[in-house]
């Protein structure tokens, strides 16, 4: 298991003139080697404390102060193809950007992450893209892959839960679906637990949820960019 990682340390992130670089520069990153050899044998890997708590809680008070104005409603699909459909799913989200300084931050440490992974299983991740999702009580994504094998640059779906205190009795698992259909984990979306599978590989979906429930979902991609364009661009 990942022993917990601090992406800042003490109180810093709140401080006027907070650099998320230097913070990180001091930061510890997990011990990846469990995670890659259950992600090589698997296809994905549960980490319950990949965050402290206190680091988990500044990214969940940050995104449950985000006025209405910085959500927008989740597309399906990608690209000219993306339809806003509330059968399929019905929570907000927020791309993460660099300009902000706490969002830069655990996209730097992401990154670190990146590295680590593709040092120990070689699997060429060649950048990251992620956005903080927020469901509301009664909202859910159903079944659904996160690429389809040759149509997609999404390799690594990464998922961090953002939630004090959410009990069994609260709804909102990510229920992971095995090849033939079977259930291979309902995780509850509890503070600081991050889970990561492949893509293109396995089915999930979100359960409706009693209280509202927050995460920062990502994906390392590929480059299958042409003359310099990434593609496809989220
Ligand atoms: O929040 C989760 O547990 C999973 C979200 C998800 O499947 C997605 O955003 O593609
Ligand atoms: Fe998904």
């Amino acid at each position: 298991m990942f022993k917990p990682v601090h992406l800042y340390r003490g109180k810093n992130y709140i401080e006027p003139g907070f650099s998320a670089q230097a913070i990180l520069l001091n930061s510890t990153l997990p011990d990846t080697q469990c995670a890659s050899d259950a992600l090589a044998e698997n296809g994905y890997v549960v980490l319950p404390n990949f965050l402290t708590d206190t680091d988990a809680m500044a990214l969940y008070d940050y995104a449950s102060n985000l006025d209405d104005a910085q959500w927008q409603i989740a597309a399906v699909g990608r690209q000219q193809l993306q339809t806003i459909n509330t059968h399929v799913r019905s929570d907000k989200i927020h791309w993460l950007q660099p300009e902000h300084s706490l969002e830069s931050a655990y996209l730097a440490h992401m990154d670190n992450l990146r590295l680590r992974i593709n040092r120990e299983l070689f699997m060429g991740l060649f950048d990251y893209e992620s956005h903080l999702a927020k469901y509301r009580p009664g909202a859910y994504y159903k079944k659904h892959l996160d690429a389809f094998k040759g149509r997609s640059n999404r390799v690594l779906t990464t998922v961090l839960y953002l939630n004090p205190e959410w009990s069994d009795t609260d709804g909102g698992e990510l229920v992971i679906y095995g090849t033939k259909g079977e259930v291979l984990e309902e995780l509850l979306p509890t503070l600081g637990t991050m889970v990561m599978f492949l893509s293109d590989t396995f089915v999930h979906e979100v359960k409706v949820g009693s209280r509202e429930r927050y995460s920062i979902t990502g994906w390392f991609r590929h480059n299958t960019s042409i003359s310099g364009i990434i593609d496809p661009p989220r």
